[in-house]
C-alpha cells in the first residue's frame, strides 16, 4: 500500500490535493476490500487476467490473506497457518487458488513495482521550478554511471517547444562590464584557474522556451523569454557580491542557475571548480553551498529550532556539535526566544531571519542570499546586515537586493543587471563617481558637540554620527560606510535636496559643533 500511495504521489503537487485524494484511494480501497472478501475475483468462477488485475491493487490482497487467515483458524479444529505450511492451501480451501505464499510474492513485487514507477513519474513530471527529465532518461547509460546523465527539459511532457532565438550582439557598452568580461574571457581561454576565486561565470545564458499548450478546448502560446543574456563574471572568495536590478532583471534567474534549480541554456559557471553543467559537480556544489532563496520555504508544523536542527543534519554537521550550533545560530538572528515556536506563528521579518540562519548553518564555502532583508523593520534589516557582515569571512556571499543602501553597506564589489544584462560592476564608490547624480556631504564633528565628551577618541564616537543619521533618517543612502571614521561620508540623493538645505541651514546656525560641513 506504502508503494503505492508513493506512486500516486507523483501525480499530486499540492499538499491539499494530497489530503483529498488519500482520502478517496481509502474509501475505495474499503469498497475493492468488500468485493474481494464476497468472492471475487479470487475463485474458479473468474479469469485469471481478472484476478491478476485485481491484485495490482495491494488492498485487495490484503483482505484475500485476510480472509484466507480467518478460515484458517475459524473453528479450534482448524489447523491455523503454519511459516512452513504458507506455500499450501488449507484443507478446508476447495477452490485453492491463492495460496499466503502468493499473496507475498504478489505484493513484495507489486511493491517494487509501485516504487519504480513512483521514482520514474517523480522525473519525468516537471517540478516546481518547470524542470524535468527526459521521458526515456533511465535508458541513458550516463544517468546510472553519474557521467553526463543529468541532462533536464523544461515544461510539460505535451507542451511543444518554440525554436530558441538567437541572441543578437552581447558586446557590453560599459568600460568596466567590457573590462570584466575580458579577463574572465583570457582566464577561461588560457585554462587558467585562479585559487582566490570563488565563483566563475563563463558566458551564462538562459532562455525560458516557449510553449504551446494543447488544452482540451484553448491553446496558449508564448515566446521564449532570454532571461540571461551571456554574463561573465568572477566573484573571489572573501568577498560579498551584490547583484541589484530592477524586478526581472535576471537575479533570480542567475541564482537559479548556479544552485541547479535550472537547467542552463549556454555557457558554465564554476564554483570552486566544478561546473554547474555536469551532475557530479552540482552534487559537490550542493555540498558546499548555503542558500537563502527569494521565497521562504519553510515548514508550518516546524519551529525555527526544528528547521535548524534538520538542516544542521541535512549538512552533515556531528550530532554532538547540533545542539550548540543551532543554539549560536538563532542567537545570532535574534531567533532564541521563538526558537520553539512553530514557523507558521512567525512574522513575514522572522521568516526571512530564520531563512538567512539556514543558508550560514553548517559553515558553507558560498552563501546565496537572494533578497534576504525582504519584509524587515529597518532596526531588525541592520542587525542582520551585521550577522552578513560577520558571516563574509572565510566564505563568498552572492547577494540579491533592491535596496542601494544595504548594497552599499555590505558588499566589496556590486553589478547591477537589467533585462538580463549586466550593465555596470564595480565597488560602490566607483558607481557613486561614475553613475551618481546626487550630493555628497562630508561632515567632520567637533569634540564639543553636546553627544560627545571633549576627548580625542570621543571625536569618532557613532554618537555624534547618530545625530546626523536622525536628521537624515528619510533620506536613502545615509549611513556611513564605516561608523567609526571622523570624516564620515553622506550619500544625499538628488530629489532630497531640500532636506540637504535645510541641514546646512543648521550647520551655519551650530557652527560650534560642527567643525566643518561642505557638499
Ligand atoms: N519559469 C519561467 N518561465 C518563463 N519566464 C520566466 C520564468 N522565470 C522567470 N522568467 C522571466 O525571466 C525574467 C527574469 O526573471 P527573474 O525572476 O530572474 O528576475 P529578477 O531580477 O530576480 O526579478 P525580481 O527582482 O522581481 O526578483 C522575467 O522577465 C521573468 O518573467
Amino acid at each position: 500500500m506504502i508503494g503505492f500511495a508513493f506512486m500516486f504521489s507523483s501525480f499530486i503537487s499540492k499538499s491539499t490535493s494530497s489530503t483529498t485524494v488519500g482520502f478517496s484511494v481509502y474509501i475505495v480501497g474499503f469498497l475493492t476490500q468488500v468485493v474481494t472478501i464476497f468472492g471475487f475475483p479470487y475463485t474458479d468462477n473468474f479469469s485469471n487476467t481478472q484476478r491478476i488485475i485485481w491484485s495490482f491493487f495491494p488492498p485487495n490482497l490484503l483482505a484475500k490473506a485476510l480472509q484466507l487467515l480467518a478460515d484458517a483458524t475459524s473453528t479450534p479444529q482448524d489447523p491455523g497457518i503454519r511459516w512452513s505450511h504458507i506455500g499450501k492451501c488449507a484443507p478446508n480451501d476447495i477452490d485453492c487458488i491463492i495460496t499466503v505464499s502468493d499473496i507475498y510474492i504478489w505484493l513484495v513485487s507489486t511493491y517494487i513495482l509501485w516504487v519504480s514507477l513512483a521514482i520514474y513519474f517523480d522525473n519525468i513530471f516537471p517540478n516546481s521550478s518547470g524542470v524535468r527529465k527526459p521521458i526515456f532518461y533511465c535508458l541513458n547509460p550516463g544517468y546510472w554511471s553519474g557521467k553526463g546523465g543529468n541532462k533536464v527539459e523544461e515544461g510539460r511532457i505535451c507542451s511543444c517547444m518554440w525554436s530558441v532565438p538567437t541572441l543578437g550582439n552581447t558586446y557590453p557598452d560599459d568600460e568596466d562590464v567590457l573590462q570584466e568580461e575580458n579577463i574572465v574571457k583570457q582566464q577561461h581561454r588560457e585554462g587558467f584557474v585562479d585559487p582566490n576565486l570563488a565563483v566563475e561565470i563563463h558566458g551564462l545564458e538562459k532562455v525560458y522556451p516557449g510553449r504551446t499548450n494543447i488544452g482540451c478546448c484553448n491553446c496558449k502560446r508564448s515566446a521564449p523569454y532570454h532571461a540571461l543574456k551571456g554574463l561573465w563574471m568572477n566573484f573571489p572568495k572573501d568577498q560579498l557580491f551584490c547583484l541589484l536590478g530592477p524586478n526581472g532583471a535576471g537575479k533570480t534567474t542567475a541564482i537559479n542557475c548556479l544552485t541547479g534549480i535550472t537547467p542552463v541554456t549556454e555557457g558554465d559557471a564554476l564554483i570552486y571548480g566544478h561546473s554547474i553543467r555536469s551532475s557530479v559537480g552540482m552534487s559537490n556544489i550542493q555540498k558546499m553551498i548555503g542558500v537563502c532563496p527569494q521565497f521562504d520555504i519553510l515548514w508550518d508544523a516546524l519551529s525555527g529550532q526544528e528547521h535548524l536542527y534538520l538542516f544542521a543534519s541535512i549538512k552533515g554537521l556531528p550530532p554532538a556539535s547540533l545542539k550548540t550550533v543551532v543554539q549560536k545560530s538563532l542567537a545570532e538572528v535574534r531567533l532564541t526566544e521563538a526558537a520553539r515556536v512553530t514557523s507558521c506563528s512567525y512574522s513575514g521579518g522572522m521568516k526571512r531571519r530564520l531563512s538567512v540562519a539556514i543558508a550560514l548553518i553548517g559553515e558553507p564555502k558560498l552563501v546565496i542570499l537572494d533578497e534576504p532583508t525582504t519584509g524587515m523593520d529597518p532596526i531588525t534589516r541592520r542587525h542582520v546586515w551585521d550577522v552578513i557582515e560577520n558571516a563574509k569571512k572565510g566564505r563568498a556571499i552572492i547577494l540579491t537586493t533592491h535596496s542601494m543602501e544595504e548594497a552599499d553597506i555590505l558588499s566589496d564589489r556590486i553589478g547591477i543587471m537589467a533585462k538580463g544584462r549586466l550593465r555596470c560592476i564595480g565597488n560602490s564608490i566607483r558607481l557613486k563617481s561614475r553613475f551618481g547624480t546626487g550630493y555628497i556631504a562630508h561632515i567632520r564633528f567637533s569634540a564639543t558637540s553636546a553627544n560627545v565628551t571633549p576627548s580625542r577618541e570621543d571625536v569618532t564616537a557613532p554618537a555624534c554620527h547618530e545625530e546626523v543619521k536622525l536628521f537624515f533618517k528619510d533620506c536613502l543612502d545615509v549611513v556611513p560606510k564605516d561608523e567609526n571614521k571622523s570624516f564620515p561620508t553622506f550619500v544625499i540623493p538628488h530629489y532630497k535636496e531640500d532636506r540637504l538645505t535645510k541641514f546646512f541651514e543648521e550647520l551655519e546656525n551650530r557652527e560650534e559643533e560642527f567643525v566643518e560641513g561642505h557638499h
